[in-house]
């Protein structure tokens, strides 16, 4: 069983269009409402897998309404923290060349208590002894910088390995303290943390092994259409797959995270359905999460140890 925690969900609305242009009336031919939030996501592509899994979440007002109400259509098992302030609604514009733009609304504040409320939810997860706990998203307002260390202290003392997905402050708070099991970061991520261009596949194996030496045990450095790297202190992977028509980039992330989890120890494995899950969720409208139908592992090629000279913009399977 995986447990995830997600501080900031969203009722997450897309809007396929076929071009945006700014300053138009623009008319949406499909409007789509799906769950949304890191680790909200994970669980839907988990539970999309048949694997077992818990999701802990706050919601407020009728968007956490609705939000329950879209895990339960989902048959996801949920442990929701009330909250007062109104879970908020992320939009994406999706056009008809693939081109997906995300406007995150940054979220209501939590309160002292509601945060307390949260972590004890977690904590109440954690004495099930979960196989991993995945933590994820940015954080709302109110929420400590060092959220997810805290989460950490709290699976470590359980024994529960834990993964994290965030991004800007929270991951650089987690990073520094060594608080990841696996950290989930994308390309982009890592070269803001570090304040520096990633060219290269070395550029980011060099960048992720000074996060692992932070005592972060190993990482998934997702790298969108380029596919991902599994990287470890002594050795790294990468995986790529066949070229995929993106229809919305949403959940992708959370897909490729899931997919590694759900590999078990073998590395290998975990990277291939990463990039198989990750690759699969482009290809679905919204935030509409892969299952098994959707997901094809023999189009993803791993191979160990990847040049680091190669430049991440030409990674492709037709290229190892
Ligand atoms: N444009 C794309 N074409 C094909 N696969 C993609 C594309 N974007 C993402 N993916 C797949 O999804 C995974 C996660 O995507 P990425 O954009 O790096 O994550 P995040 O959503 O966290 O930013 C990638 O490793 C890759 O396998
Ligand atoms: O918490 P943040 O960073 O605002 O991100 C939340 C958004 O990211 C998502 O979880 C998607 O993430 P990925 O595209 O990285 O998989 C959405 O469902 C959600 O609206």
């Amino acid at each position: 069983m995986i447990v995830t925690v997600t501080p900031n969900p969203s009722v997450d609305r897309t809007l396929e269009i076929d071009t945006f242009t700014r300053g138009e009336v623009l008319r949406i031919h499909t409007a789509l409402a799906h769950a949304g939030g890191k680790g909200v996501n994970v669980s839907r592509a988990l539970r999309n897998h048949g694997l077992q899994t818990v999701a802990v979440l706050p919601t407020g007002g009728a968007e956490g309404a609705q939000l329950s109400a879209l895990l339960g259509e989902h048959g996801i098992a949920a442990v929701t923290v009330p909250v007062a302030a109104v879970t908020r609604c992320n939009i994406t514009t999706a056009e008809a060349d693939g081109t997906t733009t995300q406007l995150n609304v940054a979220g209501a504040a939590l309160n002292e208590a509601e945060v307390a409320a949260l972590l004890r939810a977690t904590e109440a997860q954690l004495a099930h002894r979960p196989e991993w706990l995945v933590a994820g998203g940015s954080l709302p307002t109110g929420t400590p910088e060092d959220f997810y260390v805290r989460l950490s202290e709290l699976a470590r003392a359980r024994g529960v390995p834990i993964a994290i997905d965030t991004s800007g402050k929270p991951l650089e708070v987690a990073a520094r303290a060594g608080a990841a099991d696996l950290l989930k970061p994308n390309h982009h991520e890592l070269a803001e943390l570090f304040d520096r261009e990633m060219v290269t596949i070395g550029d980011v194996i060099e960048a992720t092994r000074e996060v692992l030496s932070w005592g972060n045990r190993a990482a998934l450095v997702t790298l969108g259409g380029h596919g991902a790297l599994l990287v470890e202190p002594e050795r790294a992977w990468w995986a790529g797959h066949t070229p995929v028509v993106p229809r919305s980039t949403v959940g992708a992330g959370d897909s490729a995270l899931a997919g590694y989890l759900s590999g078990g120890p073998d590395v290998c494995e975990g990277l291939r359905r990463a990039a198989a899950w990750g690759s699969a969720a482009v290809a679905l409208p919204g935030t509409t999460i892969p299952g098994p139908d959707h997901v094809a592992l023999d189009t993803v090629r791993v191979i160990a140890d990847p040049d680091p000279g190669r430049v991440l913009e030409e990674m492709s399977v037709a290229l190892v």
